[in-house]
Parts: C-alpha cells; sequence; structure tokens
C-alpha cells in the first residue's frame, strides 16, 4: 500500500522546506508536491523529520551480576513510541567466550524487535580467536569495537589490548569505541570511600570524577591516532573529556563524541537526594555532572565538535538498583531514556534555542547515520531512502511519567520533566508505529541491519599512516663499530 504525508514541512540536517513525501512499501519513492497515495497522513502544523538512530542502547544486557530490564520488544516500543526508528545494541561476549556465539545469542534475543536495530560488538578480552573472529564479525555487518577503559575485574580491557585491537580496527576499517573512564584510579577510589564509610550512591559520583573521564579519552584518542584507527568515543559527560576530542578534532583527527541526553539535562545534585532509591535510580557511569559540563555539552553539540545525543539505555528497576543498599559499588549502573529522548532533546534544545531544529535532526539521526555508514539509507529524507519518518508535533505536550511508559522498568529518571514537542506519528520502514500519539508498534517487524566499512575514513588514514611510516635511512660511509 501507498502513503503520503502530506501539508508538512520537512526538516533535515541541512535545510527546511515544504513538500509531501510519498511512500511504496518501506522505501520514500517521491518528494514533490501534490502527491497522492491510497493512505493520506496529515501533517498540517508538523515537522516531517527523518527517525531518530539511537546508537548506544544495552537491551536484555547481562551486567553487574543481573540483567538490563527491557528487552528487544519493550525497548524498541519505547523507542518507537518517542520517535527513535532504529536503535544499536551491543554483543557482549564474556570474557574467553567466541565473538560469533555472542552475535548467536544477540540475534536470538532481537527476533521480537520492533523497529529495526544493529549491533556493535564488544572487545572484552584479548587472544589470537578475538583478532581472528574480528574478520567474521566484518563480514556479517557489524563494523564497529566497544572497549571498556572501566569496569576493573569484569569488563576492562588495558592499554595493551586497546592497542592491538585499535590496530585490527584500521586494518579492517573498523570503528573503534571507548567508554572512557581510568578504571584503575575508579578502582582505588572506590574502595578509599568505602572504607571511609561513603557507602551511598552519592560515593558513586565521587568515585567518579571527570579527571578520570578525561584522562582515558585523551589516552583512547592518543592510542588510536597511533594505530591509525577513528575513534567514537561514548557517553562523554563532561568538559575534560569534551576538550580532548575538540583538541583531537583540532589536529584533524577523526574523533567523534557521543554526550547522553541524561547529562545534557539532569545534574550531579541527583546523587544527593535524600531518598536512597531517587538517587540509587539515577547511578550511571559516567555520573551526572554539574552545570558547567552541562552547558560545555551543548556548546559542543551547536559547534560541531560533539555529533550525537544518545541514551546508553540500560534500565534496572528499583529493586534491582537495592543490590547495593550498603555498597554503592553494586549498584547496577545504567539508566533509561529511550523514549524520552527526542522530546527532552527538542524541549531543552530547541525550544531554548541552543539548538536549531536542523542542528537536532542532525545530532539524533543523520550524523550517526553518517558515522555508521548508513547514510542515506538511514538518516535522510530522500529518495530511495528507508520510509524512517517522524511526524513531529511541536505544540503537543506532555509531562513525563513512568506510569505511562512503555519501558518495563518502575521509574524514569525524567520523573515530572514537561516536554513541548511529541512524535504525533511514527514510521518504521513504511509501517505505523504511532498513529496520533497512539502506540501500535508491531514486535518482529524490526530487521538487522548490517554495515560496510566505511571505506573513505580507512583509505585516509592509511593512506597518512603508510606516508609517515618509519623509513630506514640508506646510508654510504657508515664508520666502524667504536667496540
Ligand atoms: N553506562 C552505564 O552506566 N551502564 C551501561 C553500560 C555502559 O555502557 O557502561
Ligand atoms: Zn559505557
Amino acid at each position: 500500500m501507498s502513503k503520503v504525508i502530506k501539508n508538512g514541512t520537512i526538516v533535515t540536517a541541512d535545510r527546511t522546506w515544504k513538500a509531501d513525501v510519498l511512500i511504496k512499501h518501506d522505501k520514500i519513492v517521491a518528494i514533490g508536491h501534490d502527491l497522492h497515495a491510497d493512505h493520506e497522513i496529515d501533517a498540517t502544523g508538523c515537522y516531517v523529520m527523518p527517525g531518530g538512530i539511537d546508537p548506544h542502547t544495552h537491551l536484555e544486557m547481562p551486567f553487574m551480576g543481573t540483567y538490563s530490564s527491557d528487552d528487544f520488544e519493550s525497548g524498541t516500543r519505547a523507542a518507537l513510541s518517542g520517535g527513535t526508528t532504529m536503535v544499536v545494541d551491543f554483543c557482549l561476549p564474556s570474557p574467553g567466550q567466541s565473538l560469533l556465539e555472542a552475535i548467536d545469542m544477540w540475534s536470538n534475543k532481537s527476533t521480537r524487535a520492533c523497529c529495526d536495530y544493529s549491533y556493535h560488538m564488544a572487545i572484552t578480552w584479548w587472544g589470537e580467536q578475538v583478532f581472528n573472529e574480528m574478520q567474521q564479525v566484518v563480514d556479517k555487518g557489524i563494523t564497529s569495537f566497544k572497549h571498556f577503559m572501566a569496569y576493573k575485574g569484569a569488563l576492562m580491557v588495558n592499554d595493551d589490548e586497546m592497542y592491538s585491537s585499535f590496530q585490527r580496527c584500521a586494518e579492517l576499517g573498523a570503528l573503534p569505541l571507548v567508554h572512557a573512564e581510568n578504571g584503575d584510579v575508579v578502582a582505588q577510589l572506590q574502595q578509599k570511600l568505602l572504607a571511609e564509610g561513603n557507602d551511598g550512591p552519592e560515593a558513586h559520583a565521587y568515585s567518579r570524577p571527570p579527571e578520570v573521564e578525561g584522562e582515558a579519552t585523551n589516552r583512547a584518542i592518543m592510542i588510536a591516532d597511533m594505530a591509525g584507527a577513528p575513534l567514537y568515543v561514548v557517553h562523554t559527560s563532561c568538559e575534560q573529556s569534551h576538550e580532548a576530542i575538540r583538541r583531537a578534532r583540532q589536529k584533524g583527527m577523526r574523533v567523534y563524541g557521543e554526550p547522553l541526553v541524561q547529562h545534557l539535562v539532569l545534574d550531579e545534585s541527583e546523587y544527593f537526594d535524600k531518598d536512597w532509591d531517587h538517587a540509587a535510580r539515577r547511578v550511571m557511569s559516567p555520573p551526572f555532572r554539574n552545570k558547567q559540563h552541562q552547558d560545555s555539552l551543548w556548546a559542543g553539540l551547536s559547534a560541531g565538535s560533539l555529533q550525537v545525543v544518545a541514551t546508553d539505555h540500560c534500565a534496572f528497576t528499583t529493586e534491582q538498583k537495592r543490590y547495593g543498599v550498603g555498597d554503592f559499588t553494586k549498584i547496577p549502573n545504567g539508566t533509561g531514556g529511550l523514549e524520552d529522548r527526542l522530546p527532552v532533546l527538542w524541549t531543552k534544545g530547541v525550544n531554548t534555542g541552543r539548538l536549531t531544529m536542523n542542528e537536532f535532526v542532525a545530532v539524533t539521526s543523520t550524523n550517526i547515520a553518517k558515522i555508521l555508514n548508513i547514510y542515506p539509507k538511514k538518516g535522510a529524507i530522500v529518495e530511495g531512502a528507508d520510509a524512517d519518518i517522524i511526524v513531529w508535533d511541536p505544540e503537543k505536550t506532555k509531562t513525563i511519567t513512568s506510569g505511562a511508559q512503555q519501558s518495563a522498568i518502575d521509574y524514569n529518571v525524567f520523573e515530572g520533566i514537561e516536554v513541548k514537542g511529541l512524535p504525533k506519528h511514527v514510521l518504521t520502514r513504511g509501517e505505523i508505529a504511532v498513529e496520533n500519539f497512539a502506540v501500535k508498534a508491531k514486535p518482529g517487524h524490526g530487521q538487522f541491519v548490517g554495515r560496510e566499512p566505511h571505506q573513505a575514513v580507512s583509505k585516509a588514514l592509511s593512506t597518512w599512516k603508510e606516508l609517515v611510516a618509519p623509513r630506514k635511512v640508506e646510508r654510504t660511509g657508515i664508520p666502524a663499530s667504536g667496540v
């Protein structure tokens, strides 16, 4: 069946204009005037934008002795309800486990996804098997690899492993990702705080100051540069980390930074709430920061030194958070955010003048589609693109409350925030998943999106690496050895 979106204003990362959008099956087939189809979607007073892409989610993730509570069904329903039409989750092999086995496990989990999805692969250990399997992982369309510099004794990799993995990424044209926090320093600070009797959720923030993030970000950038690889820094939360990214980009390095909507909007005072549950529900790594850091992140988005706003959606119930009563290091790290990312960012970004509408589209969709090499299939309103489209009503308001959310957990870190600007209709590859603000997502509709290595970036980096490679100087008249 064909569909046409009529009377709306199209907003993309580059421009804003009036036109109708014609959809056949799962694709956009025409953009123009006076287009007609079997089914008409009225977009009067609305903006028509590419569906959001959240490149950082953890659905049903085994972590800190439990599993994150949203699975691919509830997580992607939550995503669609807030205008996100694609998520990128993580295959997480346990130390020693085959990467290919981890892909099979995640493929079994994702069968009921309501929107399209892709994966990053986490590098949780290093060895010949991992080195070899990385090629097969890339061949299967997973072209980005996450490295945890934190979570010592669990997921953390050391510099030696990271350098080897980044070099392998460079060979394969893959993109390394880092969770940048100095895990050794964090582990020592945690023990010190506990020994001093600081066992509450506020100690989580004390144990992860911005310096541990700035140092790790800078280290990862330098290691990636030496390996000849680009670098994507996930959940950039502070000026120290942003500064390292900004400096690297000014030097011409291909480094990308991703703040989360939570870090942009929620600050460290959340951890000092008298209510233990309130504070623990907001425990995530890196932790929320103060207003100066938030200002730095907002500035980075409009200046272009930071490119993407994600959520790192990793939702735990209150009961799960209570595993850490008496020892903050046992509170499962992670917060939700998938369904609120776009409405909160629009309200706090576009409605305040911090972002233009076009910048909003860039940081929620188009930039990451380009970085992940899936543009313009995703992240664009052009003929031939997947019909992942939001019809956005800028006047619609709601107060965020956990009682009305799609996510499976029992609270919402944005509880009580009034948003203005919501998705009225959402299409996922041509299927209507939200109609007049009502969620109609279909489990099983989502498909895996395979990705190709980014040839242009890897060609540029390998050409440069070859030009500056060490070369033996051929000399005449070498003196005799002095021995
Ligand atoms: N960020 C967080 O606290 N939890 C999710 C896992 C991770 O990405 O670190
Ligand atoms: Zn992380």
